[in-house]
């Protein structure tokens, strides 16, 4: 049987070669959540990993579906044990994907699908070279600006952090398979699913 490696941090696992990666990227505020929801409604067979964070809860957030809420210390503590398959820190708060749900959904040969910021994106192209990974690009600095500021759940202060970061992880749209720009919700929409499903 053909096998493909999955490589994951420190480990080489083997699983069959259907399941994949797919990998969201692109600057906080830039619509990646309200395009994965809409493609998970869209696509019920995708797996979509839930996140873990040390970001409190937003108004309508809930624990486990929209991300594990967890306290630093916990999350320093998951790290060490080597329990995600990515991490990184963000706006002050630290964010990962949980290590063997994730393989074993790639294992099972599921669709697996992540929405994570750039660094993190990173490490994924590093350690699974074969996952997809989808860069989302605003159509401009002052549609991102608006869009960050009309979700009004981040202080002014987080706000900020995200933009001075945004600048520069625009600029790293080209190291990522595809690039789509978020303009019109449908027509990004359809380019996803493109890039999914052929
Ligand atoms: N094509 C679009 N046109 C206009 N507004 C959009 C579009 N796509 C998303 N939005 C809006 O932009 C705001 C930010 O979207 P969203 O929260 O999905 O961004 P995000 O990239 O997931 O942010 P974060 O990385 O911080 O979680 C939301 O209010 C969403 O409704
Ligand atoms: N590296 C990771 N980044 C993640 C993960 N889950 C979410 N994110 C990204 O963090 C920022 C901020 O998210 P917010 O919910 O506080 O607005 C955003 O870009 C997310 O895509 C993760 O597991 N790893």
């Amino acid at each position: 049987m053909q096998v493909l490696p999955i490589q994951s941090g420190a480990t080489t696992k083997e699983c069959p070669p259907q399941g994949r990666l797919i990998v969201l990227t692109g600057p906080s505020g830039v619509g990646k959540g309200t395009l994965m929801q809409a493609l998970l409604r869209r696509h019920p067979e995708l797996y979509y990993s839930v996140s873990v964070t040390t970001r409190s809860p937003r108004l309508g957030e809930i624990n486990g579906k929209s991300y594990y809420f967890i306290s630093r210390n916990k999350f320093e503590q998951l790290v060490a044990q080597g329990e995600f398959l990515e991490w990184a820190e963000f706006a002050g708060n630290y964010y990962g994907t949980p290590r063997e749900v994730v393989l074993d959904h790639i294992r099972s040969g599921k669709l697996v699908v992540l929405e994570i910021e750039l660094e993190g994106a990173r490490q994924i192209r590093a350690t699974f070279p074969s996952a997809l990974s989808i860069f989302i690009l605003p159509p401009s600095f002052p549609e991102l600006e608006n869009r960050i500021r009309g979700r009004a759940q981040d202080s002014e202060d987080a706000i900020a952090r995200r933009l001075r970061r945004a600048q520069a992880e625009i600029e790293a749209a080209d190291e990522f398979d595809i690039q789509i720009v978020n303009d019109d919700f449908e027509t990004a929409l359809n380019d996803i699913e493109a890039a999914l499903f052929g």
